[in-house]
């Protein structure tokens, strides 16, 4: 059942350019939406001058990578995603996909992604084989190119090849759309938020089909609110906040700057003010006797701080440390203004 059989290389495949694709995958310049102050979305403004959900972002996803698009509700993920899915019409910019154009050469640019979407939404009454089939014809894959039964298997689906759709799983259902948006051999697959709702042995299912089709070259690109997800799988983060990228960087080097600890001081005293012989340091008073240090572990070690707090005439009574974690990463850089992030 979960023999995780690898896509064949078929013509269409990225390696139909002899691996000589354009360095991004996906490329996005000055790109912004501007929602019409009425076009629907319930809580949407009214009146006014609409909602800005992209602020001109730049941004580019390597050929080859697996790169996670990271944000909170609202950031701009599924805008983004929809504008490349033609869902949505950017109202500036400029958005190429595998180097195609997508004002100018639309075809070719739609022709080398393909998109799971957020929402389940199957014909409950089509069979997996029969959504394949249907999306193939949608895309042109003349009868001879097709890998229905290959996608099936790649997909763990072939037992389930002519059951109901309404009689799968969530897993089995989450699956299906992502053989359905490699009918055409994009050599880009962009998954919206594919674990909502799926449960954790799915989950990794899911994961070794996806990890597979990068290792064959298929650049992944995902959207997610779990950073562990995004920090195992992702060899490239992009963290997106109200419609600006606040940060975009290799995985490890966002970690990097995970560096930070912090060193809570319970004081003697009672202070009005962190004193000026410590003002070098990122330091601040939570209450009267509470004193807080952010440090970073590869500086200065704990003993030399407290040495610094002692030097300054302070009492300490208590101490205690906390490691920094990517959800601490994410609040900091959604949170602060941009420059000065590291
Ligand atoms: N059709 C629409 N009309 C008006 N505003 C919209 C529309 N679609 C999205 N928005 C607004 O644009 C902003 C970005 O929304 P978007 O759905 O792109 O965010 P997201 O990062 O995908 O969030 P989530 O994780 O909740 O899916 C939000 O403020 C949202 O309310």
């Amino acid at each position: 059942m979960n023999e995780a059989a690898p896509f064949s290389r078929p013509d269409r495949s990225p390696e139909r350019d002899g691996n000589e694709g354009p360095p991004a995958a996906i490329s996005a310049r000055g790109l912004r939406k501007v929602y019409a102050p009425h076009s629907g979305r319930a809580g949407g403004r009214r009146g006014g001058s609409g909602k800005e959900a992209l602020k001109g972002i730049d941004l580019d996803v390597p050929r080859g990578s697996f790169f996670g698009l990271l944000g909170p509700n609202g950031a701009g993920k599924s805008t983004f995603i929809n504008i490349l899915a033609g869902l949505v019409i950017k109202t500036e910019g400029r958005v190429t996909i595998w180097g195609h154009d997508l004002d100018r050469d639309n075809r070719n640019a739609r022709a080398s992604i393909g998109i799971v979407p957020q929402e389940l939404n199957i014909d409950p009454f089509f069979t997996p084989e029969e959504v394949l089939e249907f999306q193939a014809g949608l895309y042109g894959v003349p009868q001879a190119e097709r890998r229905t039964a290959e996608i099936l298997a790649a997909m763990a689906l072939s037992d389930k090849a002519q059951a109901y759709a309404r009689t799968l799983s969530g897993g089995m259902r989450r699956r299906l759309l992502v053989g359905k948006a490699m009918v055409h051999s994009p050599p880009i697959l962009v998954l919206d938020e594919p674990t909502a709702g799926v449960d954790v042995e799915l989950r990794q299912q899911l994961w070794d089909h996806v990890r597979e089709m990068n290792r064959q070259g298929v650049t992944i690109v995902l959207t997610t609110h779990y950073l562990e997800e995004a920090e195992t799988l992702c060899d490239r983060i992009a963290i997106i906040n109200q419609g600006e990228v606040v940060a975009c960087d290799t995985t490890p080097a966002l970690l990097a700057r995970l560096d930070r600890r912090e060193l809570r001081l319970v004081l003697a005293d009672d202070l009005a003010a962190v004193p000026a012989a410590l003002s070098d340091l990122d330091a601040a008073l939570r209450s009267p006797r509470e004193l807080v240090i952010r440090f970073r572990r590869s500086g200065a070690g704990v003993p030399a701080l407290l040495d610094r707090v002692r030097a300054a005439g302070l009492e300490v009574l208590d101490l205690t440390t906390e490691e920094a974690d990517l959800e601490d990463l994410f609040v900091e850089l959604t949170t602060a203004p941009k420059a000065g992030a590291g």
